[in-house]
């Protein structure tokens, strides 16, 4: 094992995003190597596969997904209402590792599993109203780096900003980064390996029922 397996870069570099705060650090300092966290993960998590409606249609999410936080902070999206699994002790290492990195406080986290270039998501804001009207957003990418695009909400002639989520990097969205962007994460055609990316999240108290139209 090698010191490069704990390198980090410890400066967030802010993204050109008008009207947003999306800044990113390319390498977190991991308390186990990457490539470890990945395959616990991928072994331990309770996965599910979950139908969602979007624009009334229901289709199967492209990508597995679960969801873990303090009781009660349940979260709604384009309509799947998720009860969260009690934290693990993995997870809770990582919280902290995030929350001091970025100075934030979080009470759920959501894990996406892409288990291969096939898996996706398709461009959504996260302004489900339980997450507040301007939330901070944590992202944490494990396993195979993917573009993670941003298009802008008002602007169509604002051109797409792509940028590369490597394996360790902390990806921030704050302020209006969710009322003027979406973002999403592109199929690909190339073979690629498995990716789980941790978003670590605020719920607020209360929980009116949110949605999320286009989250495909
Ligand atoms: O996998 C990613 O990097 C994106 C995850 C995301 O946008 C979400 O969970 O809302
Ligand atoms: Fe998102």
């Amino acid at each position: 094992m090698t010191s490069d397996l704990f390198a980090s870069d410890s400066s967030f570099e802010q993204l050109p995003l008008e009207g947003a705060e999306v800044l990113l650090l390319q390498q977190l300092a991991l308390p186990r190597p990457a490539s470890l966290l990945l395959s616990e993960l991928i072994r331990d998590t309770p996965w599910r596969s979950e139908h969602i409606t979007v624009w009334g249609k229901k289709h199967l999410q492209p990508r597995l997904v679960a969801w873990y936080g303090d009781e009660g902070r349940n979260y709604t999206y384009s309509g799947i209402s998720m009860n969260p699994l009690p934290w693990t002790t993995t997870l809770l290492e990582l919280r902290a590792l995030v929350e001091s990195t970025c100075d934030e406080r979080f009470n759920s986290v959501l894990l996406n599993y892409y288990r291969d270039g096939r898996d996706s998501m398709g461009f959504h804001s996260d302004d489900e109203p339980e997450l507040g009207p301007r939330p901070t957003i944590a992202s944490l990418s494990l396993g195979e780096s993917r573009i993670f695009a941003f298009k802008h909400k008002q602007r169509s002639d604002a051109p797409t900003v792509n940028i590369e989520l490597a394996s360790g990097s902390l990806l921030l969205m704050k302020g209006d980064t969710q009322r003027n962007w979406k973002h999403g994460i592109a199929k690909s055609s190339r073979p690629l390996g498995p990716r789980v990316n941790l978003t670590f999240r605020r719920i607020q108290a209360t929980n009116p029922r949110g949605h999320r139209a286009n989250a495909a």
